[in-house]
């Protein structure tokens, strides 16, 4: 029996004994929260901002372009936004309300759905929050599986309310990220009969993912605070819904930190990690970071899409020749996660078999990539 995603942080415990503040009563940004060039590697890298700047594809995914288009912006920038989707405007509403319902209780009671160290679901501070000595403007909410035991302790009267919510838009996020899937390898000339674990209708019918609600309060001093500080997502593909403030950047390799900003109605869709690992290299696994702001309270929730417990991810068969051989060694996404957990930003290059021969620098591992 396969390890269930619940369970890939068992091995792995945090133990992130902090105090969840009160961001509204706080007037000033504590020195815990304070980051400097020293706690941010990425904090030399130029902000991208005026007419020049390059901007992240928007893809209508009604158009009959959409593979190419999907390919290209994999390729060229890892991330990308989608309209036309076809997720009903209402259920964007729905969880968007429902997040705020849930980050606005009071700080004791969304203690009570706290994540357990060695936990995956629940109440906290991001994950990688061990990783850094400041700590994050942000609080998040991961849901796997059924979110019912937590709700019921968050609203023990309406949790049936907001179970109905997540449950629906989970299926709608199913739906289109196995739609995503076939757009992204589509391109890459791969099609069912290479993807055994897509299922006998094509489908990923036995994918497993998360869901991520990430809260940025309004912050007295945003130039020094850090959101979610830079990663990539350990996943196939994410999918984030950001409500209307701006804050999610992506790292583009000669430009700097380029904002994606939010489009009514518009979805962003990122390559994860191993989609990385799937393309063989092909699609690079975009570094991305969430920074806040002085007046508004930011909201987003990221879908993360990965294969069924069982799957080995490795490089598609495919893809690979005399000149291109796999670069990484099969991984299940339990593994990886426990991998991640471990490495952080170096857990790509942690399962790289070999070196690619062309650079002294392997461009998968995001801690030694160098922009500006
Ligand atoms: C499946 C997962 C990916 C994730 C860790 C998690 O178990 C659930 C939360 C995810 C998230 C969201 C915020 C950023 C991130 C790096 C983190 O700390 O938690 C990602 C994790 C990831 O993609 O590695
Ligand atoms: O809030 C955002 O824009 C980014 C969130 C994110 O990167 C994540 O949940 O993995
Ligand atoms: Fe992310």
């Amino acid at each position: 029996m396969p390890a269930r995603l619940s369970d890939a942080f068992k091995s792995h415990p945090l133990n992130l004994q902090l105090k969840h503040p009160d961001f509204s009563s706080l007037q000033e940004l504590p020195d815990s929260y304070a980051w400097s060039q020293n706690d941010d590697q990425y904090a030399s890298s130029p902000g991208s901002f005026g007419a020049e700047q390059d901007s992240v594809p928007v893809i209508d995914l009604s158009d009959p372009n959409a593979l190419k288009l999907t390919g290209h912006a994999c390729r060229t920038w890892g991330v990308f936004q989608v309209t036309n989707h076809g997720i009903p405007s209402k259920l964007l509403d729905d969880i968007e309300s429902a997040g705020r319902s849930l980050f606005s209780l009071p700080v004791h009671q969304k203690l009570k759905a706290a994540r357990s160290p060695d936990g995956i679901s629940g109440y906290g501070f991001a994950r990688i929050s061990s990783f850094f000595q400041k700590l994050m403007w942000s609080e998040g909410f991961t849901i796997v599986g059924s979110p019912l035991d937590h709700f019921r302790q968050l609203w023990p009267q309406d949790y049936n309310k907001f179970c109905n919510i997540i449950e629906e838009y989970e299926k709608e996020m199913k739906r289109l990220a196995g739609r995503l899937m076939w757009l992204m390898l589509g391109s890459l000339g791969i099609s069912m009969e290479d993807v055994k674990w897509a299922g006998p209708r094509g489908d990923f019918r036995d994918a497993s993912a998360a869901l991520q609600l990430n809260s940025y309060p309004a912050c007295p001093d945003p130039d020094r605070a850090m959101g979610l500080a830079a990663h990539t997502d350990s996943t196939l593909l994410t999918i984030l819904y950001q409500n209307n403030t701006s804050g999610l950047q992506v790292l583009r390799e000669g430009t700097g930190w380029v904002t994606v900003p939010p489009l009514p109605g518009a979805l962003v869709v990122n390559v994860g990690d191993l989609i990385h690992i799937l393309s063989n290299g092909l699609y690079p696994s975009v570094l991305h970071r969430a920074v806040v702001n002085r007046s508004r309270h930011r909201l987003s929730i990221a879908y993360l899409y990965g294969p069924p417990d069982s799957v080995q991810i490795s490089p598609l068969s495919k893809l690979l020749g005399p000149s291109q051989p796999p670069l990484y060694r099969p991984i299940t996404w339990n593994e990886y996660l426990g991998t991640k957990a471990k490495h952080f930003n170096k857990a790509l290059s942690s399962v790289r078999l070999c070196a690619p021969l062309n650079a002294l620098v392997d461009v998968s591992d995001h801690n030694s990539v160098k922009v500006g």
